[in-house]
């Protein structure tokens, strides 16, 4: 395998902006949060509560209609909107102009979330994060990836990011073949794991936060909604990517004295976002 680039604090603080004083949530950044189904309502629910709590000013979901009172409840501060179906997305329309869209958590690959997906994927071509079932849908459909806008984040578990690239013999295929892609379809690609690895062609980022309490329901869509607040808050692609990557990691490490690797659950990545910050400006 190629070296990697350690991302440690220094390097995150060569990317990390402090909060302006006069900034207003106007301007904070708008973060459109696409995904849910019935059951998994849930994962938006999670995404949407770690978008805004990664400093984010506005967060809106669009999510089925089976999920407006849970998310309403759950997250009061999270704007909803909407599909036409009760259970599953089937098409997306929003009537604002978001800074960014992270899509995926929980959507399931009904085959009208799948039309869907493509109609939005040919006619919206803002700064996304894939996740979850969005990047499914793209693997049993692969000639939908030319339509991912350039620097597009996608976020992939080991399982999906097979799905996506084929499988692998040995590690150093598994980056070969990431990198090709990341380079073929010009998007970055978070290769989430233990630990987990940033690609934008044949960059690789190493991150160094992050511990096994993570791996429990919920901490990639949670991270989906870290990285989605980033972009929208105007962080080039490659260091929300990064820089959410590391916060993420972070939380873990932070609650782990109190938690356990055990009782750890993705509410708990949430909760400690904020120390994560403040760790930064210490
Ligand atoms: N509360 C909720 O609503 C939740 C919704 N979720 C959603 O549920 C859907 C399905 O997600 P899943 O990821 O469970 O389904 P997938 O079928 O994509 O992944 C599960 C498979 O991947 C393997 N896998 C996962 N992480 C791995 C790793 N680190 N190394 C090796 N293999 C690994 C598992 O063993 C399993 O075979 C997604 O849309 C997701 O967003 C989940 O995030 C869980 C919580
Ligand atoms: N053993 C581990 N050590 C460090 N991080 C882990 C570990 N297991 C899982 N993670 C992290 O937890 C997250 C899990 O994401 P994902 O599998 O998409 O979960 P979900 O779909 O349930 O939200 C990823 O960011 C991954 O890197
Ligand atoms: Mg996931």
């Amino acid at each position: 395998m190629k070296s990697s680039i350690p991302i440690d604090k220094a390097a995150i603080l060569k990317r990390y902006k402090p909060i302006d004083a006069h900034t207003h949530k106007g301007i904070q950044g708008h973060a459109l949060l696409v995904g849910g189904s019935y059951g998994k309502i849930g994962a938006m629910t999670l995404s949407s509560k770690a978008c805004l709590k990664t400093g984010c000013g506005l967060v809106t979901v669009f999510i089925p209609r089976c999920g407006y009172e849970i998310l309403q409840t759950a997250n009061p501060e999270v704007m909803v909107l909407t599909d036409v179906q009760e259970k599953y997305i089937s098409n997306i329309e929003f009537n604002f102009m978001p800074n960014a869209i992270g899509i995926g958590p929980g959507i399931g690959q009904e085959l009208e979330t799948q039309n869907a997906l493509h109609e939005f994927l040919t006619n919206d071509k803002r700064l996304l994060v894939i996740d979850a079932d969005a990047l499914n849908i793209l693997s049993q459909n692969a000639a939908w990836i030319s339509l991912l806008p350039d620097k597009t984040i996608l976020t992939p578990h080991p399982k999906e990011l097979e799905r996506l690239i084929g499988k692998w013999n040995s590690n150093t295929e598994k980056f070969e073949k990431t990198v090709a892609f990341s380079k073929l379809h010009h998007v970055i690609i978070v290769m989430k794991g233990a630990p987990t690895f940033i690609i934008d062609g044949e960059t690789i980022y190493e991150n160094s936060t992050g511990n096994a309490a993570l791996a429990t329901a919920g901490t990639g869509d949670v991270l989906t909604g870290m990285i989605t607040s980033l972009l929208a808050q105007s962080y080039e692609p490659i260091d929300a990517a990064i820089l959410g990557v590391y916060l993420h990691g972070l939380t873990a490490d932070i609650a782990l004295h109190k938690t356990g690797y055990q009782s750890f659950i993705a509410s708990d990545v949430i909760s400690n976002i904020g120390k994560a910050f403040l760790s930064l400006e210490k």
